[in-house]
């Protein structure tokens, strides 16, 4: 008698729970697996007992308080030393006690070798083994019954030392790393069996919504399956009878033989295949039914005595591995199940229900008191397990649990039901039963084949030569016939394939040629093509260079002809203030000459100035028409030549490509020529219709579009270039016109410019020495001569008076001597008449000396303003000076040198030589009154003055 061994087995937190933020209330001994110190503890701090709702809802042990519940033990009574941290309040924490404890870092084969490979000893020994996960849904239990059923043949198992070399690959493996316990046995099973004489069956069998499936069956050929009691399992009677020992017999479910591990693989995928799941918001994978995976092993007995195990009689012990993989326990609010699913959670909650009260009963119950009222008979998962829970099954619970606080009321159910499990007590058997069903399941299955065997046996036995019972002969007779006629049909076929492959690889070999004369002439055209490429290239390098030159020249240009705006702006802007500031200062000096002749001479000079500047002006502007002139005319000569090159390299390129385009469609055209006389060829020859139409529609829809492709493609490429190219020669001439436009803009330009400039600097230096000589001529000199004038004047003026006096004096002591002389003294007159009248005219001789003096005197101080003026006199107006002598010079040549400049700038007033040439400096400095030829033809109203001059 054996108690069921609880293991418990803890996973790490999962995707889920970690985004819950859920902290783990597990705390075990170690992180692996503890067998020495198998104390779980569950911090329930804030666990505030079974919720009423997930009560009725998910499978638990109703009505008992947990304190109740067997192996579990709360508070401070039985606190152990390696519990939760001290922080904790004792109150806060409840501790389980199982048999094993395997944590997150426990790995599928440690759980295989400390919990499965004990009980597969024992299985393999010919005791009945059930292996049982129980736990809340998403915990672990699929994961630790099969985990990778798929890669479990990934590694070869390396042989021991002694061990056979000719072992078969298929038993001779590894399990994968994430491999659960079923394959894992099923690979240590046919690993250990080797050497034996075996037989092995597996069945699959699930319990879905209480309905039983057999998972290896079809659907459409499945029978519905039935438990029914094994009334036939008589018990050993030397042995005391078991409550439970009686076998269950599932009618009509499916066992099938296997002979390798692979074979049991393959059903056990075949069967998960087949399982009910679903994705739930616990598990993505939710298992919705139970399942037993069931492994049946007949292994023959080893002899004991003489008389056991002769002939036919030899003896196998049977014994059975029951694998369970039960439905997950639910909360069907946080699983989120709803319709089929709360129906199916509801159902699987029911079954674990009626499970715990088994294991309930069982464990209240001692060995001694009868176990008539266990409700194995409640449902049909109970009746399943009745063997393996309070039977004579060695039976190990392996209780799946979160870590996490979420989890923690399914936790404490299961850790219940583990711990409750924990006092069951089971009466494991072999032997004697297996060996009765051993003898039934193999002359069942087998005693067909025996008998048939044995009946040609006995006719080879005694006759001659082969004799077959004649049903047997005429069995293999007619296999014989339909076995000759299929080898002739499949000769004749044979035949028939073998003409065809002739015909097709000679079909094979004339397209193989023609396919590398197309190879050959696509490498042609594509060699072309690359050529084309290149000058397309070159082309396209060159039309960049151009590009780039053009993109240049319009930066000049757009320089220029802003330089060229800005100058001219500038020009305009320097010539009227120069012409403004010029005419001010003259209408200046003008008004200040209070002098009514100078105001003249200075509004002449003015009115001179004026026109002088307005004449060059017009010069100016001829000048600039000039030089548009010019400009054009490089335009009209320069121009063609220039565009006459760029057609030139326009039309090169042009040729280029064009040859370049005809060379193409020459190769295209052959091309296509070839790929027409073979697709004719293909069309003409005699393939068969459908190898031939594949081949005509190959080449006709695959070659002759490719080239078609390529031909469009190529011409495209060409055409777009053409134009690409076109476009950018338009382009480029129309900058290059512009730029040379430009250019002779700005050469015209710089020359003008260095002339205005020369013009500005004489025309400046000029009024400035103009205006430097009026300013010298200062009031002083004014005054002076002025008071010269009112004093010749004056000095003239007492003359005439004194002459006058003296006249009048002398006219009236002659008339007062006539008078005295008519009155009486005729004599006197006559005597003194001669004597008075020589003195009489010696006076007016010596006033008319006098007078003669005095006009002389007059006469000299105007000679000396003749003088005056002939040292100082504007003959001509400077600017007029300078235009009619040294800008005559100037304007013979276009641009006027530097030495020219200079000239004219010695050409200031105060500088001009005399007209006559002379050197002398005169002494007065009032301007000349005297006129040049010109002057006195247009100013009539100034001969007055010119004649009382001359
Ligand atoms: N110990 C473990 N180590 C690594 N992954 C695990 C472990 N236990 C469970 N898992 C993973 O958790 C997920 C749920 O496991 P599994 O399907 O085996 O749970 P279950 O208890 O069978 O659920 P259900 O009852 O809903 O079928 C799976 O992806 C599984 O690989």
């Amino acid at each position: 008698m054996s108690n069921i061994q609880v293991v418990v087995r803890c996973r790490g937190r999962n995707s889920r729970e970690v985004a819950a933020k859920s902290p783990i209330v597990i705390e075990l001994p170690n992180d692996r697996y503890s067998v020495t110190d198998p104390y779980i503890t569950i911090n329930t701090a804030h666990h505030t007992g079974t919720n009423p709702a997930s009560a009725s809802q998910s499978a638990s042990f109703s009505g008992q308080s947990s304190h109740e519940r067997g192996g579990a033990s709360v508070g401070t009574g039985s606190r152990r030393s390696s519990g939760p941290s001290p922080a904790l309040p004792y109150a806060n924490y409840k501790t389980y006690k199982v048999d094993q404890i395997y944590g997150s870092q426990a790995d599928q084969g440690l759980v295989f070798d400390q919990v499965a490979l004990p009980l597969f000893n024992d299985f393999m020994g010919g005791f009945n083994v059930t292996i049982l996960a129980y736990g809340q849904t998403g915990t672990g239990k699929t994961y630790t019954m099969c985990g990778d059923q798929t890669g479990a043949l990934m590694t070869p198992r390396v042989h021991g030392k002694g061990e056979s070399p000719r072992v078969s690959p298929l038993v001779d493996l590894r399990p994968s790393k994430e491999a659960g316990i079923i394959p894992r046995v099923l690979i240590e099973l046919f690993h250990r069996l080797r050497r034996d004489d075996y037989v092995v069956k597996c069945s699959f069998l699930e319990l879905y919504n209480e309905e039983l499936r057999d998972l290896l069956e079809d659907d459409t050929r499945a029978s519905k399956l039935r438990i029914y009691e094994n009334v036939s399992a008589q018990p050993n009677p030397k042995k005391p009878i078991s409550k439970s020992s009686k076998g269950i017999i599932i009618q009509n479910l499916n066992e099938e033989y296997i002979s390798s591990c692979n074979d049991g693989l393959k059903l056990l995928s075949k069967g998960l295949n087949k399982r009910k799941t679903a994705s739930t918001k616990l598990n993505d994978v939710s298992s919705r039914s139970h399942t037993i995976f069931t492994i049946n092993l007949y292994r023959k007995k080893a002899q004991e005595g003489t008389n056991a195990g002769s002939g036919g009689d030899e003896l196998f012990k049977v014994s059975k591995m029951n694998l369970v993989d039960l439905a997950g326990s639910e909360n069907i609010n946080r699983s989120g199940a709803v319709n089929q699913r709360a129906k199916e959670a509801g159902l699987i909650n029911q079954s674990l229900l009626t499970l715990g009260r088994v294991i309930n009963c069982l464990s209240e119950t001692s060995t001694a008191t009868p176990a008539s009222h266990i409700p194995y008979r409640e449902s049909k998962l109970t009746r399943l397990l009745q063997d393996s829970i309070g039977g004579s099954t060695k039976t190990t619970l392996i209780a799946n649990i979160s870590p996490a606080k979420i989890n923690i009321d399914e936790t404490i159910s299961t850790l219940d039901y583990a711990s409750k499990a924990k006092n069951i007590k089971n009466v494991p058997q072999a032997g004697h039963d297996s060996e009765l069903v051993m003898k039934k399941v193999l002359v069942k299955n087998l005693s067909q084949e025996i008998v048939k065997l044995n009946s040609d046996l006995l006719a080879t036995r005694t006759k001659n030569g082969i004799w077959m019972n004649e049903d047997n002969y005429n069995e293999m007779n007619d296999e014989n016939e339909s076995l000759k006629s299929s080898l002739k049909e499949s000769d004749l076929r044979n035949e028939g394939l073998t003409s065809k492959v002739g015909q097709l690889e000679d079909q094979l070999s004339e397209r193989d040629l023609q396919i590398l004369e197309l190879q050959a002439k696509v490498t042609d055209l594509t060699k072309a093509n690359s050529e084309l490429k290149l000058d397309t290239d070159t082309v396209k390098h060159e039309l960049a260079e151009k590009n780039e030159q053009v993109i240049s020249l319009n930066g000049h240009i757009t320089r220029i002809n802003e330089r060229f705006n800005n100058t001219s702006t500038k020009l305009t802007t320097v010539i009227y203030e120069n012409l403004k500031k010029s005419i001010e200062s003259i209408n200046t000096i003008t008004n200040n000459y209070d002098n009514a002749k100078n105001c003249d001479e200075i509004l002449k000079l003015d009115n001179e100035m004026v026109r002088n500047i307005n004449k060059f002006k017009q010069e100016v502007l001829e000048r600039i028409r000039g030089i548009n002139e010019n400009v054009n005319s490089s335009f009209v000569k320069d121009l063609p030549e220039f565009l006459d090159q760029y057609n030139q390299s326009f039309n090169h390129i042009n040729d280029i490509i064009l040859s370049l385009n005809s060379n193409l469609v020459t190769n295209l055209s052959e091309l296509k020529s070839a790929n027409h006389s073979m697709a004719e060829y293909l069309t003409n020859h005699h393939l068969e219709k459908n190898a031939d139409k594949l081949v005509t529609d190959f080449i006709n829809k695959k070659l002759a579009d490719d080239v078609e492709k390529l031909n469009l493609h190529v011409s495209a490429q060409v055409n777009g270039l053409i134009k690409d190219s076109q476009a950018k020669y338009q382009s480029l001439i129309k900058s290059s016109i512009n730029q040379m436009a430009t250019d002779l803009i700005n050469s015209e330009k710089i020359q003008l410019n260095s002339f205005q400039k020369d013009w500005s600097e004489i025309t400046s230096k000029a009024l400035l020495s103009i205006e430097e000589d009026l300013t010298s001529y200062n009031s002083e000199d004014v005054k002076a001569n002025n008071e010269h004038f009112d004093k010749l004047n004056q000095e003239a003026k007492t003359t005439l008076t004194t002459l006058n006096e003296k006249n009048s004096k002398s006219l009236a002591s002659f008339v007062s001597f006539i008078e005295r002389e008519e009155k009486g003294a005729h004599s006197i007159l006559r005597k003194h008449l001669p004597a008075k009248l020589s003195q009489i005219s010696n006076s007016i001789a010596e006033n008319d000396s006098n007078i003669n003096e005095s006009l002389s005197g007059i006469s000299r101080s105007l000679n000396e303003i003749k003088q005056f003026d002939t040292k100082n006199g504007f003959r001509v107006s400077p600017v007029k000076l300078m235009r009619s002598k040294s800008f005559q010079e100037a304007s013979n040549s276009s641009i006027p040198s530097p030495n020219k400049a200079q000239r004219l700038l010695s050409l200031s007033p105060t500088k001009l030589k005399a007209p006559n040439g002379g050197q002398e400096s005169f002494k007065s400095k009032i301007p000349q009154l005297t006129r040049t030829l010109e002057n006195k033809e247009n100013d009539g109203h100034q001969s007055k003055r010119r004649r009382v001059e001359e």
